[in-house]
C-alpha cells in the first residue's frame, strides 16, 4: 500500500515531525509513537483510566460510608462499648443481655439489673412503630446509667455471632417484640418477623453457645385468648387466640418448648398482664387516652357484643420489673453444648398480672381524678381487631417460685403515669412535638 503523502507547505517544524510521523501508521501497521494517533490514543486511555479510577474511589468511599453507617458493630470502640457495658460492678452476679433494651419495659428492667451490679448489654432495633423520639429518650436514660445499646436486629445472624463471641452472657432476657394487639391486623408480617424470626434466630444462637446462657421472655396475657375461665391460671388452654398477635406469643412458647427439650435451655416465659407506667407506650390506652384528654379530644372506648364493659388486669411496671428479676434470679443453667441436651433443663411459664381487673371506663374515670379534667367518651362497638373482652390473672405460681407480689393498685400507677407525663410533655420541654402526627391504631 502506498505511503500518503504529508504536504506541510508553510506549518511549524514540528508540527511538520509530528504529521509525518502519523503516516507511520499506515506503512508499519501500527501507530509510530509521536504520532498523533498514538498520542491522542495515549492521552484518551490515560484521561479513561484516571476517569475510571476516579470511580472506583468514589464508589470506595460511598461503600465505606455506608457499611460504617449500617454496621457500626465492625470498630474497636464498638466493641469496647459493648465490654464495657457487660462488666459487673459489685454486687452482681450475671451478664445479661437485654433484647429490647430501649422498649418499655426492657429499659426498666435494664436500668433495675445494672444498679445491683450486674453486666448489662442492650440491644434493639428501634423501630417506628411509635415514635423513635422516645426510645431514644430511654436509650440516653440508660447510657447515663452506663448501658451500651446495641443498635440492630435480632433476626441479623452475623451480629448475633459477633456479640456472644465477646460477651459470655450468662442470662437473656428477651424483651424485643412487635407488640399491640390491634396493629397486627394492618402489618402481620411485622409479628411474624420479630416475635418468630427474631425469637428462633435468637434460640439458635442460645442453642450453639458454649455455655449457653438461661433465657426469660416476655409472652403475653393474650394466648389466653378466649379462654372464659378466671383467673386465668397457666395451665389453662391457650389454643384459642384471637389475635395475631397473641398468635405470634404463642408460637413463641411452643417454640421454646423445643428448645427447652431438644437442647437443654432454660426457659422462663413471662406471661405480662397491660402493663403501664412511666416511660411507657404512646400506642396503649392509659397513654393515648392521658394524651388525648390533655389536648381536649374524644377517646374511643370499646364495647363487647351486648353492650359490656371490657375490663382488664392494669399491671403496673415496677410490679414487672420485680417480677422479670426474680425471675432471672432463679433461672437455672441450660444443660446443653455441642447441640445436645445433657438432662431435662428447666422450663417455666409465669402470669405477671396484678390480680384486680378493672372495666375501662372506670380505669378511665380514675386518669379523669388525676388529670383533674373530663374525658370526651365516644363508646363504639369493639372493632374485630383481635381484642378480647377481659383479662385476670392467678399469679399463685409466680407468688410461690419468684415471691411476686404486685402492690401497686391501678389509682397509685396511674397517679405516677400521670405525674410523669405531665413533666416529659409540659410545654417548653421540646418532647411535646415527638407525639405530633401520631396516631395509634
Ligand atoms: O397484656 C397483654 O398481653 C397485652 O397488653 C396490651 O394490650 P391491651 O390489653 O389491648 O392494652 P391497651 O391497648 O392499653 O388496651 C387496654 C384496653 O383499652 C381498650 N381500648 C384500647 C384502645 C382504644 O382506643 N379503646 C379501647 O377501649 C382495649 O380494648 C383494652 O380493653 C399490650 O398493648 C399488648 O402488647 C399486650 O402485651
Amino acid at each position: 500500500m502506498a505511503t500518503p503523502k504529508v504536504v506541510s507547505p508553510g506549518l511549524h517544524p514540528q508540527l511538520v515531525k509530528l504529521l509525518e510521523a502519523d503516516t507511520y501508521q499506515y506503512s508499519k501497521g501500527r501507530p509510530h509513537p509521536l504520532s498523533y494517533y498514538y498520542l491522542s490514543r495515549t492521552a484518551v486511555r490515560s484521561i479513561a483510566s484516571l476517569k475510571t479510577l476516579c470511580f472506583l474511589s468514589f464508589l470506595v468511599i460511598i461503600a465505606w460510608t455506608f457499611l460504617s453507617r449500617r454496621s457500626p458493630y465492625s470498630n474497636a470502640a464498638w466493641e469496647k462499648a459493648v465490654l464495657q457495658s457487660s462488666q459487673r460492678q459489685e454486687g452482681g452476679q450475671m451478664t445479661v443481655l437485654v433484647t429490647g433494651a430501649a422498649g418499655f419495659v426492657g429499659s426498666h428492667v435494664s436500668l433495675a439489673l445494672k444498679k445491683r451490679g450486674d453486666g448489662v448489654v442492650g440491644l434493639d432495633n428501634f423501630n417506628d412503630y411509635y415514635p423513635v423520639e422516645l426510645k431514644r429518650a430511654r436509650a440516653s436514660n440508660l447510657e447515663q446509667a452506663g448501658i451500651f445499646i446495641v443498635e440492630g436486629d435480632l433476626n441479623d445472624q452475623n451480629l448475633l455471632m459477633k456479640l456472644f463471641k465477646l460477651v459470655h452472657f450468662t442470662h437473656i432476657l428477651h424483651l424485643a417484640a412487635q407488640a399491640g394487639v390491634r396493629y397486627a391486623v394492618k402489618n402481620p408480617l411485622a409479628y411474624v418477623h420479630s416475635n418468630v424470626g427474631g425469637f428462633v434466630t435468637l434460640l439458635e444462637q442460645c442453642k450453639n453457645s458454649q455455655p449457653q446462657p438461661a433465657i426469660v421472655y416476655a409472652s403475653s396475657s393474650s394466648v389466653y385468648g378466649l379462654n372464659s375461665k378466671v383467673p386465668f391460671s397457666e395451665d389453662d388452654r391457650t389454643d384459642h387466640p384471637a389475635s395475631l398477635y397473641a398468635a405470634t406469643k404463642k408460637a413463641d412458647e411452643v417454640l421454646a418448648h423445643t428448645y427447652n427439650h431438644i437442647y437443654g435451655l432454660s426457659i422462663t416465659a413471662l406471661r405480662f398482664f397491660t402493663v403501664y407506667g412511666p416511660w411507657g407506650r404512646p400506642d396503649m390506652a392509659y397513654f393515648s387516652f392521658t394524651r388525648n384528654i390533655v389536648e381536649g379530644k374524644p377517646i374511643t372506648i370499646f364495647q363487647g357484643p351486648h353492650g359490656e364493659e371490657l375490663a382488664r388486669d392494669f399491671t403496673f411496671i415496677d410490679d414487672i420489673v420485680k417480677g422479670c428479676v426474680a425471675s432471672l434470679d432463679t433461672a437455672l443453667p441450660s444443660t446443653g453444648s455441642g447441640g445436645k441436651k445433657h438432662k431435662k433443663a428447666q422450663f417455666r411459664i409465669y402470669n405477671l398480672g396484678n390480680t384486680q381487673p378493672v372495666k375501662v371506663g372506670d380505669f378511665v374515670s380514675i386518669l379523669e381524678k388525676h388529670l383533674k379534667k373530663k374525658a370526651i367518651r365516644n363508646i363504639i362497638p369493639m372493632p374485630s381487631t383481635g381484642d378480647v373482652m377481659f383479662t385476670h390473672a392467678n399469679v399463685t405460681r409466680a407468688k410461690h417460685d419468684l415471691g411476686y407480689n404486685p402492690s401497686t393498685d391501678l389509682s397509685t400507677g396511674l397517679h405516677i403515669f400521670v405525674k410523669w407525663y405531665k413533666s416529659y410533655y409540659k410545654e417548653g420541654a421540646g418532647h411535646e412535638d415527638m407525639l405530633k402526627g401520631y396516631k395509634p391504631y
